[in-house]
């Protein structure tokens, strides 16, 4: 963080930070996932931003389109080299996707580097698609940034339902090469982040017809454009999708191609191949190991999620602590804003969600290790429940992260809605989150079919994988005892997702009883199977935020442990408190429990209150990564407000030159 001199420090911020009675870098070792990541972090940091390259002179949003795109371009090439210069010696290869690279490059652009997908799917696509030997050829010229590439999966006409795809890659044994071809107008590539202007290869998801036969999706490596020139290849046609929400500086493109050939080599052979003369040989265990990427990058989503709801509350909450305004009591002193009960109750949940959602995403990411080492070793069990629990978790924790980065600029007013609070360019991020990489509804009914079969499984006595071995107790069907303990509470969240499960898995039964095909019954049931899917995943996240904080915080300072189970409770309590219709329903809770319940959940605000600059500032974001003229650690508001004001295009002369041009003239009736 920047920190500046105490003295230029906002006087209401100082005395935050002497409120705090924890220690903050306790609670910043425990988000970063143990001390030696802190310091690694700290380290990349002081590596890629100690540079002036990082600094716009005039801030991103005053560019045109173009200027944008090519200051994007500028800054991804000199962090591109500060990675492959530097960084990557002190990660390695595996912390590609680290949250300390992540953070890192956040400073580089308040919107997104068109080079995000290289790292973030090209090369992660290579890395769990390629043979040993195809990785050897691609891996280190995508590294050395020799080639940049892209991830074209989705056509103007299907995101979602990848076996609908249209691209074709047709292999032609007498020159032993793949013919790709685009048949249709809703077959063109759509979407793909830096493929618009920037990349030179890309990788191409397309239907595999060799023999006359059709195999279904599968990915390949394909040269766009010439090295030198950049120009795209005979046979290829490649632009820019046109402006977005956000991804403005992402180069977002479009993919044609007319019968455009590529080597056999070209296709990534991991899991399938195709030899020589054109027979199709099945190598993967599994179904769907070719959809392997799409996993892993929800698997990281969780964390990203919880990062920019962290970025999001730092900047709510600092601005809250030097915001002053109204007069409850006559004659008395404008209180801070943080001071109102209703502030904390809308920012007081986004630290607590950021916590969750870390701390589950730390979990959801050690899961995914072991599953990928078994699968090293040929052992696809356990890939079913890594989908279904990494689907719901994306759902969630995006969806989550989007709509309280919006309640954290409501919860700034006005000034809330300046690009320069930052927190309008993370609202634009944070929604495409819910939908790319598999949208919400989509991912949750994945998982609502993984709880079903469960639920059958529960029933009929069968063993249960960790996830869902809650389902066991329900299948009894009583209701749950409540009580306000954390383990109460938990139980009791279980016991709403287990009973809304239940309650799907008995209309699909009772459809299909009565004459109704169970694809029918299934869409019949899919408005609760979302719910059912959505409440076991805030269940899990819960179960397992509510853990990790009981393990991290045992070898912690009593008043870390402290004020990190006080958050912990407010994420329970307030989510009991936000589906006390389903209490209702599935556990024993009452109205005078619910008053209790309320009661509680007030306290806690109170109980927060002191330390909630400190709980920001644990999150240890350095200024240049926030890009906030609210969230600054020095609390400077008003006057980074009217600094950057100051740098807007339109104040550069005091007249416009449409004021001659037709204000004027509109005045004199002369338009
Ligand atoms: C830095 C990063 C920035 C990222 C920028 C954004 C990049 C992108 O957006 S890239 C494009 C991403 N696109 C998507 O995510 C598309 C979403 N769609 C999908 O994932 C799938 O097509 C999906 C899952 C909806 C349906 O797939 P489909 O092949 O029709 O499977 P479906 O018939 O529903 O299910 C068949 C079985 O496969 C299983 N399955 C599906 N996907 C997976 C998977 N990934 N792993 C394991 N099993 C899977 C299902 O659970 C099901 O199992 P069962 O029959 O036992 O219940
Ligand atoms: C900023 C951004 C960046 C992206 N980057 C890339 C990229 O780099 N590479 C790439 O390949 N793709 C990329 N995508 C595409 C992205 O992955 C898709 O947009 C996403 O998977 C959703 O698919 P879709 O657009 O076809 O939506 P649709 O599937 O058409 O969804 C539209 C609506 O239909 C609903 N729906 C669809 N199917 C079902 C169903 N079976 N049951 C119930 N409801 C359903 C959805 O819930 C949604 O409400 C990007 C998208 C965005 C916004």
């Amino acid at each position: 963080m920047t920190k500046g001199t105490q003295a230029d420090v906002n006087p209401d911020l100082k005395k935050e930070r002497l409120k705090c009675n924890f220690n903050i870098q306790e609670v910043t070792f425990i988000i970063d996932g143990g001390k030696d990541k802190t310091l690694q972090r700290k380290k990349i940091e002081d590596v890629a931003l100690n540079i002036a390259a990082s600094i716009d002179e005039v801030p991103e949003e005053c560019l045109n389109l173009k200027e944008r795109y090519d200051n994007a371009v500028r800054k991804s090439c000199v962090y591109s080299n500060i990675v492959k210069n530097e960084l990557l010696e002190i990660t390695g290869l595996e912390a590609l996707g680290s949250p300390g690279l992540r953070r890192t490059a956040d400073a580089f652009f308040k919107d997104v580097s068109p080079f995000m997908l290289h790292l973030g799917m090209f090369v992660p696509t290579i890395i769990g698609q390629c043979t040993p030997e195809q990785q050897a050829h691609w891996l280190p010229k995508a590294l050395e940034m020799q080639i940049i590439g892209a991830y074209a999966q989705t056509e103007l006409g299907h995101g979602t339902f990848i076996r609908g795809l249209e691209t074709t890659a047709t292999y032609d044994p007498a020159t032993e090469e793949f013919v790709l071809h685009s048949p249709t107008l809703t077959s063109t590539k759509w979407w793909a982040g830096g493929l618009g202007n920037t990349a030179n290869h890309c990788i191409v998801v397309a239907q595999l017809y060799t023999k006359g036969q059709c195999h279904g999706t599968h990915p390949f490596i394909v040269p766009i454009r010439d090295l030198d020139t950049h120009e795209p290849f005979p046979g290829v046609k490649v632009g820019d999708v046109g402006i977005r929400m956000g991804f403005n500086t992402a180069d977002n493109g479009f993919l044609r191609f007319n019968q455009y050939r590529i080597p056999r080599e070209n296709m990534m052979m991991k899991n399938a191949k195709v030899m020589k003369d054109g027979t199709y040989v099945k190598v993967a265990r599994h179904e769907k190991l070719t959809y392997g990427t799409m996993v892993f990058v929800r698997v990281t989503l969780v964390m990203e999620a919880a990062f920019n709801l962290a970025k999001a509350a730092t900047i709510a909450v600092r601005y809250s602590a030097v915001r002053r305004q109204s007069q409850p009591k006559p004659g008395e002193p404008e209180p801070q804003i943080l001071d109102y009960p209703t502030q904390q109750h809308k920012l007081f949940i986004c630290i607590a969600t950021a916590h969750a959602l870390q701390l589950t995403g730390l979990w959801l990411w050690r899961t995914f290790e072991a599953v990928l080492a078994d699968m090293r070793k040929g052992d696809t069990d356990s890939l079913p429940e890594l989908h279904a629990l990494s689907s719901c978790l994306k759902a969630v924790s995006t969806s989550d992260s989007a709509a309280l980065i919006e309640q954290c600029r409501f919860a700034c007013g006005g000034h809330g809605y300046m690009l320069s609070s930052n927190l309008p360019l993370l609202y634009s991020f944070v929604t495409a989150t819910r939908t790319y990489e598999g949208d919400y509804t989509v991912l949750l009914l994945q998982t609502a079919r993984f709880l079903v079969k469960a639920w059958e499984q529960a029933e009929s006595g069968k063993v249960l994988t960790p996830t869902v071995a809650y389902l066991a107790c329900a299948a009894a069907k009583e209701k749950v005892v409540w009580s306000d303990s954390v383990d109460g509470m938990i139980r009791s969240f279980q016991a709403v997702a287990a009973g809304k499960i239940a309650a799907c898995a008995e209309n699909i039964k009772r459809l299909t009883k009565t004459g109704t095909s169970l694809e029918d019954a299934w869409q019949l049931s899919t408005v609760r199977l979302v719910a059912a899917s959505e409440a076991h995943c805030r269940a899990m996240i819960c179960q397992a935020y509510w853990h990790e904080v009981t393990r991290l915080t045992a070898s912690c300072s009593a008043s870390v442990k402290i004020v990190m189970e006080q958050l912990a409770t407010l994420y329970l309590v307030y989510w009991a408190l936000e589906t006390t219709g389903d209490l209702l329903r599935y556990s024993t809770i009452c109205e005078s429990e619910l008053n209790k319940l309320q009661l509680k959940y007030e306290e806690l605000l109170a109980l927060i209150r002191p330390n909630a600059v400190g709980l920001v500032d644990a999150f240890d974001f350095r200024d240049e990564i926030l890009h906030s003229t609210l969230g600054a650690y020095d609390g400077r508001v008003y006057e980074r407000l009217m600094e950057e004001a100051l740098k807007s295009p339109l104040n550069e002369t005091s007249v416009q030159s449409s004021f001659h041009k037709y204000i004027r003239p509109l005045a004199k009736g002369k338009l």
